[in-house]
């Protein structure tokens, strides 16, 4: 699967020995959504959103939209409308990227606005290790100039503290964290 090429090359641009990406690769897990949003009455339209704000409890997510906009990520301070490109997959960042690569890479933080006249599609494709692998930062990734953000925890934990939280946000690895801020 493409994600496979993708997450291994990403992880080799992190410097990771071949043992750790070994570890993750050889039980990497798939899951595909297919997402529906209707339209939505132009007078909730403040009020309302097509998915809430949220980072992706993945390695990496591949994302196919149609071309009707509705994604926005959260730069800077503010929520920015995605241009989607025809016949274009998006990769986006998940949390246990961000984990792994000791915050080197970031989880996107992301919602899919209501729209008053459009429906739109999408299909989504999350990559995530088996539930039992550790997904700390391996320890050719930290030396004192870099010291371990997050534990050593496995996904089953970030997936069981995820439904715990109030808010799917970028708190998600709070929990993790060696330090709290
Ligand atoms: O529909 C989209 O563009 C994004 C969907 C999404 O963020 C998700 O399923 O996690
Ligand atoms: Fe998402």
């Amino acid at each position: 699967m493409a994600e496979i090429t993708l997450t291994e090359a990403i992880f080799e641009s992190l410097g990771m020995k071949r043992a750790s990406m070994d570890k993750i690769l050889v039980k990497l897990e798939q899951n595909v959504s297919f997402n529906y949003y209707p339209t939505c009455e132009k007078s909730n339209l403040e009020h309302t959103v097509g998915l809430r704000g949220h980072t992706d409890p993945s390695i990496i997510t591949m994302l196919l939209s149609d071309e009707v906009p509705g994604l926005e990520i959260f730069q800077n301070g503010e929520w920015i409308l995605f241009k989607p490109l025809p016949n274009t997959l998006s990769v986006n960042v998940g949390d246990i990227l961000q984990a792994l690569s000791n915050g080197g890479y970031k989880s996107l933080l992301h919602r899919v606005a209501a729209s008053s006249d459009t429906e739109r599609l999408s299909i989504v494709s999350n990559c995530y290790p088996s539930k039992d692998t550790q997904i700390g930062p391996p320890k050719e990734l930290i030396d004192d100039d870099h010291p371990a953000i997050y534990k050593d925890f496995n996904y089953k934990e970030l997936y069981d503290s995820m439904w715990k939280q109030r808010h799917h946000d970028s708190t998600r690895l709070d929990p993790f964290k060696v330090c709290a801020d």
